[in-house]
């Protein structure tokens, strides 16, 4: 069979992206698309898989995202802002509910960051910081700015579900390496953290005027990426819970693949506003059964939102 799909990217955070809405293929297919697709050494290459899905009576449509090991996560917000566009594109819409696999988002099409930059708002929550929700199994209820008992790491986290997993702590400077091993050793399933999880290190930057965060994130299923937006957006919460910004706030939120505009209620509801840009868009065969790819086609290609992305990227 063929796939077309677009190849685009919420600040820097990259995906392969299917209009699946009419496709019907068995789950383990799904998942071989998603290695296949999103494999680094292949021909197209990502960070997860984003499928345009069918909505049903209160959500125009939905959004399923698969990292690139094949697991399947709960959201993702980077992609929600890409699968949007997606969506609202194909249907002549400008504001949406997005289904998501546990829960849903809203999106709205958003004046622009920069010229150019097609930037999509998503709001969502409320989050939750029951540890059980963030699948940590644990005596406490929850963890707010506290060490985690059999963690290894001395730091204090925040736990937060958004849904999908996430342990999020506050550093004076970034260390890479200190972050991926604890990373790795969340994706080895600890009995501490079954559904394994995504560890964020994040720096309180700017000023009371003017807050900004930047965030460090290995994702679970993928490992250090550019970006992670539901990473963001829990950043942003911790930081507010944890009284370093302030509610309802907006904060520039920092990564290595670029930026977006975040805030957090004291409801536990967390609105992101960024870019959706679309790179390319392609066409490959696909063998379900075996997870083979065939020829890459690139159809078309978008220079100029590349360009307008990477002018923003440089005045940051
Ligand atoms: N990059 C995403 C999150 C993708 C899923 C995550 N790795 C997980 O397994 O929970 C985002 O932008 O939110």
């Amino acid at each position: 069979m063929q796939i077309a799909f677009v190849k685009c990217h919420g600040s820097g955070n990259d995906f392969p992206l299917v209009d699946a809405r009419e496709l019907d293929l068995p789950e383990d297919a799904w998942v071989r698309l998603a290695r296949a697709l999103a494999d680094r050494g292949g021909p197209v290459g990502g960070d997860g898989l984003l499928l345009l899905t069918r909505g049903d009576a209160t959500h125009a449509f939905g959004m399923r995202m698969f990292n690139s090991d094949g697991s399947e996560a709960e959201t993702c917000l980077n992609g929600v802002r890409c699968t949007a566009r997606l969506g609202f594109e194909r249907l002549g819409i400008a504001d949406a509910r997005v289904l998501l696999k546990t829960s849903d988002a809203e999106a709205r099409l958003q004046p622009e960051l920069a010229p150019g930059v097609t930037t999509i708002r998503t709001r969502v929550g409320p989050v939750s910081t029951r540890a059980a929700d963030v699948g940590l199994r644990i005596a406490e209820a929850e963890v707010i700015d506290a060490p985690i008992a059999g963690l290894p790491s001395a730091r204090a986290f925040t736990a937060v579900a958004m849904p999908n997993p996430h342990l999020v702590t506050f550093v004076e400077q970034v260390d890479e390496a200190e972050l991926v091993a604890l990373g790795d050793w969340c994706e080895a399933a600890p009995a501490l953290l079954p559904a394994r999880g995504n560890v964020s290190f994040v720096e309180v930057r700017g000023s009371d005027d003017a807050p900004a965060l930047f965030v460090r994130t290995y994702e679970r299923g993928v490992g250090l990426t550019n970006s992670c937006g539901s990473a963001m957006a829990a950043s942003t919460y911790a930081a507010a819970r944890t009284g370093r910004i302030p509610f309802d706030r907006e904060t520039r939120v920092f990564n290595r693949g670029g930026m977006v505009r975040a805030s957090a209620t004291e409801a536990a509801e967390v609105t992101i506003a960024g870019n959706a840009t679309f790179e390319w868009e392609g066409r490959i065969a696909f063998d379900p059964a075996t997870g083979t790819l065939g020829e890459l086609e690139v159809v078309a290609r978008r220079p100029d939102e590349v360009a307008a992305w990477e002018a923003m990227l440089a005045g940051l």
